[in-house]
């Protein structure tokens, strides 16, 4: 697999944390990766000191590139100020962007990707949050037909919110890879509890984060299994 499509539950609940902890294991292992924040909404002009923490900005830095033009450009082509939709958000700058050109965006930097790069694309906000005034995220990962990495967070309400993103990804017949839960702050049970209620019910495997943790080895080994070593050529 080269590529997978990083959606959330909700916004707010850990996708960009996960996306960089990815990054930052598979480049541990010598292993190239893209990670792609296509659309963001809430992210200031990269000369302003809070754009670190925007979700460019943290997942330029999980990639370890320096902040230019050309890297904020290349990860997030479609930025808007406002934290709000992104349909809103674009209307607040007198902007708008369509479907079309965002999903023919990301089919052109997978097809571009260097031989063995993996790609990781975070969508924006909950899998429905809408993208246009007629499109929401669930209809960017059905165009791009890329596995689903489903991010979690572990407050209450987050088991509810978790299985309503897998039952809708299963009625539109997208493929759901795993779940990552995301410990969230001041949650009131461990995340092991709500993995395992997500996992008896999603149909896919389901691993945790906790609060300030790497990546598990084994979601990176499931998302982006290591390349079976080359048999030597015997034919000549
Ligand atoms: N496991 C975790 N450990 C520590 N901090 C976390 C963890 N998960 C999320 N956070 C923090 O919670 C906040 C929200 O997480 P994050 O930005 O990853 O959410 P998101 O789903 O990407 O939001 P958006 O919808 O804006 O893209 C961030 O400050 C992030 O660092
Ligand atoms: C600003 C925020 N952090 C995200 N970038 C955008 C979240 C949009 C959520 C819209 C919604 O589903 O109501
Ligand atoms: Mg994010």
């Amino acid at each position: 697999m080269r590529a997978l499509f990083v959606a959330g539950a909700g916004t707010e609940i850990g996708k960009t944390y996960v996306t960089a902890a990815l990054t930052r294991r598979l480049r541990a292992a010598g292993r190239p990766v893209r990670a792609l924040k296509p659309l963001a909404s809430g992210v200031p002009p990269h000369d302003h000191p809070d754009f670190a923490d925007s979700d460019t900005g943290r997942l330029l830095a999980a990639q370890g590139l320096a902040v230019t033009d050309g890297a904020v450009a290349a990860c997030s082509p479609w930025r808007f100020e406002a934290p709000l939709a992104p349909d809103l958000a674009a209307a607040r700058e007198g902007r708008s962007l369509a479907m079309a050109d965002l999903v023919a965006w990301c089919e052109a930097r997978i097809a571009s990707a260097e031989p063995g790069t993996h790609v990781l694309i975070e969508g924006v906000g909950g899998l429905m949050s809408p993208i246009t005034a007629g499109e929401t995220g669930l209809d960017w990962v059905k165009a791009l037909h890329l596995p689903v990495l489903l991010v979690s967070g572990s407050y209450l309400g987050a088991i509810s919110h978790a299985l309503t993103a897998v039952e809708t990804l299963r009625a539109h017949a997208c493929p759901l890879l795993a779940v990552a839960v995301s410990e969230s702050a001041g949650a009131p049970v461990p995340p092991e509890t709500v993995a395992e209620a997500i996992g008896r019910r999603a149909g896919a495997p389901v691993f945790c984060l906790h609060r300030g943790a790497d990546c598990p080895e084994a979601l990176a080994a499931l998302a982006f299994p290591a390349e079976p070593p080359r048999s030597p050529d015997t034919s000549a």
